[in-house]
């Protein structure tokens, strides 16, 4: 296990049960790790409670102002509404653990409420899993601060990754891989000659529980923390239904949507693993591709607010790879997939190695002052709202609208279609992404859409730049995506709307079906693509 604390974990006076009779207390604070099992701070907090005979309290704070900064999706902010009552559930019946949670608008009033939490309730010891993102990184360092004041352990554990930031190092010393393929070689082999570690947290022994005192904002049982969350959701919605950008989506059929798709909690994520992992995943190299398909994990909301540990995805395909292919079996499916969790995993090391990425800034910065790129709102709103006259492009945004998710490979195409044949600045995009993915998460956001855009790190060549159409025609053959969320196309052959030259006859006065309600496409991709590479060209 990999550790950071504000002290040395040892000598420290409120610690030492010999030192007094009453009873220690400790606190689990969790954030983006909502699950029992596996939890690394957890396990770490639980077993240490029962050597002190310590009592463990669990907090988690609602932060609708931070979010709103982040630009959480309502669809996140909703699908850690719903697990937090689940999550409280299993606490309580598993661990012994009352999770208590409390609305603390931001970052800062979480600083003041953790502290004065901690000092009211006599706690000695705060554990939680680190989070990388530059706002989570400077509050707790903060409280860091803070607490050690108090002489109050903060200890923090890297839980995120399946192996973590910084561990992966180049051969010659310590420098980072910049480049995807030696980065999971080297990833692959350090799984492969260690055993990872899995860390299930025991049931805390010490019944002399503390109700923490809090602020009226606050819920301890499951039902109260539902009530509490619901209010702070509707709240949530309000606000962002007040944003002229946001207006064209529909947010009560997006969440309709969202939780039909994505049930809440642990068991619920563990259950899809197991399903994938049985039924999917031996044609995951193959059906990956393949949006109507749906074959894919389905994983990524889970894995982004910590109802399942990366680990344990990792651990599960390894088993089916061992059990269907032997000790050196190779299979490109289960192989595939795990160097997509290679990829999680990729995009946090960058982050980590690169914090100049959270304040906007490209990884390949020279294309920050190049690239003229283009703030067109018309050409933006065409996009955001799937009404650029490229089907897949289109189909793809309105899915995203309508369900807050996207298939991997349409992420590609629409990131490309917008960087490239729009020219328009990766950091709308990513903006956009954030407001409307279930999984939005800031490493692999930035990561998918700086690969996209050609400015990150072992992106795409700029001169690499997907065609739409053909997109379509190799990934969706029959335009059975396309049609799904496109019905006024529903008409129209696949090979037409595969075919800039043929949707523009097809859609012009006097064509097959100039009746269609669909613009004709809003760029000519090839003279798009000369101007994308001459302006990655320039000197
Ligand atoms: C422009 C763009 C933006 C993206 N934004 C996000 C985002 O905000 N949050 C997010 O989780 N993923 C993001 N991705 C990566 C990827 O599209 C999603 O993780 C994937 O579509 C989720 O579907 P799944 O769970 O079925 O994935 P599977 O194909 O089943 O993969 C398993 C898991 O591996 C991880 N993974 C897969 N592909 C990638 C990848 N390219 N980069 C990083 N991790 C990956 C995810 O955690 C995923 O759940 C983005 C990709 C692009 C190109």
């Amino acid at each position: 296990m990999s550790k950071t604390t504000n002290n040395n974990g040892s000598n420290n006076k409120n610690n030492d049960s010999s030192d007094s009779d009453s009873p220690l207390h400790y606190l689990m604070w969790f954030r983006r790790d909502l699950r029992i099992h596996d939890n690394t701070a957890l396990a770490a907090l639980c077993e240490r409670a029962n050597e002190d005979n310590a009592s463990v309290s669990a907090i988690f704070f609602l932060t609708p102002e931070q979010w709103q900064q982040h630009d959480t999706s309502l669809v996140q902010v909703d699908h850690i509404a719903r697990t937090l009552p689940i999550l409280a559930k299993d606490l309580k019946s598993q661990l012994n653990i009352t999770l208590t949670v409390q609305l603390c608008p931001s970052f800062s009033d979480c600083i003041e409420s953790l502290t004065s939490l901690c000092k009211d309730n006599d706690i000695s010891c705060v554990m939680a899993n680190h989070e990388y993102e530059g706002n989570e990184i400077g509050r707790d360092e903060q409280l860091c601060e803070q607490l050690a004041k108090d002489d109050i352990e903060f200890v923090r554990w890297h839980d995120q990754c399946i192996l973590p930031p910084l561990s992966i190092t180049t051969n010659d010393g310590d420098s980072m891989y910049k480049v995807f393929t030696p980065f999971y070689k080297k990833w692959r082999h350090t799984l492969d000659v260690s055993t990872i570690q899995m860390h299930d947290a025991p049931a805390v022994d010490c019944d002399d529980k503390i109700e923490l005192k809090s602020s009226k904002n606050s819920a301890h049982t499951a039902d109260d923390i539902k009530a509490l969350s619901e209010e702070m959701l509707g709240d949530y919605q309000k606000t962002l239904q007040k944003e002229d950008s946001l207006q064209h989506i529909d947010i009560k059929a997006q969440l309709t949507a969202a939780r039909d798709a994505y049930p809440a909690g642990e068991s619920a994520a563990c259950q899809r693993l197991d399903e994938f992992v049985a039924d999917d995943i031996n044609d995951y190299d193959v059906s990956r591709d393949v949006p109507h398909l749906h074959a894919t994990s389905q994983l990524s909301a889970y894995l982004t607010i910590g109802t399942i540990s990366p680990r344990l995805c990792y651990l599960q395909a390894s088993k089916v790879q061992e059990k269907l292919h032997g000790n050196d079996g190779d299979n490109e499916d289960i192989d595939r997939w795990i160097s997509e969790l290679a990829w999680r995993d990729f995009y946090r090391h960058v982050l980590v190695d690169k914090p100049n990425l959270i304040r906007h800034k490209a990884y390949k910065e020279d294309t920050d002052t190049k690239v003229s790129w283009s703030y067109d709102d018309d050409d933006f709103q065409a996009w955001c709202t799937g009404k650029t006259g490229v089907p897949l492009v289109d189909a793809a945004m309105r899915c995203l609208n309508a369900t807050g998710f996207m298939h991997n490979r349409l992420r590609m195409v629409t990131a490309m279609f917008l960087t490239k044949d729009l020219l328009i600045d990766w950091r709308l995009g990513e903006r956009y992404f954030r407001q409307q993915l279930i999984d939005g998460d800031f490493a692999s956001n930035n990561g998918g859409w700086q690969w996209s855009a050609s400015t990150g790190t072992d992106s795409a060549p700029y001169f690499r730049i997907m065609n739409p159409f053909s997109q379509g025609s190799t990934h969706d053959k029959k335009a059975i995506f396309i049609k799904t969320w496109l019905p006024e196309l529903k008409d129209i052959p696949a090979s037409t709307l595969h075919s800039e030259d043929k949707m523009r006859k097809a859609l012009a006065k006097g064509g097959d079906f100039a009746n269609a309600d669909y613009p004709a496409p809003m760029v000519e991709h090839k003279s798009a693509r000369k101007l994308a590479i001459a302006e990655f060209k320039k000197e």
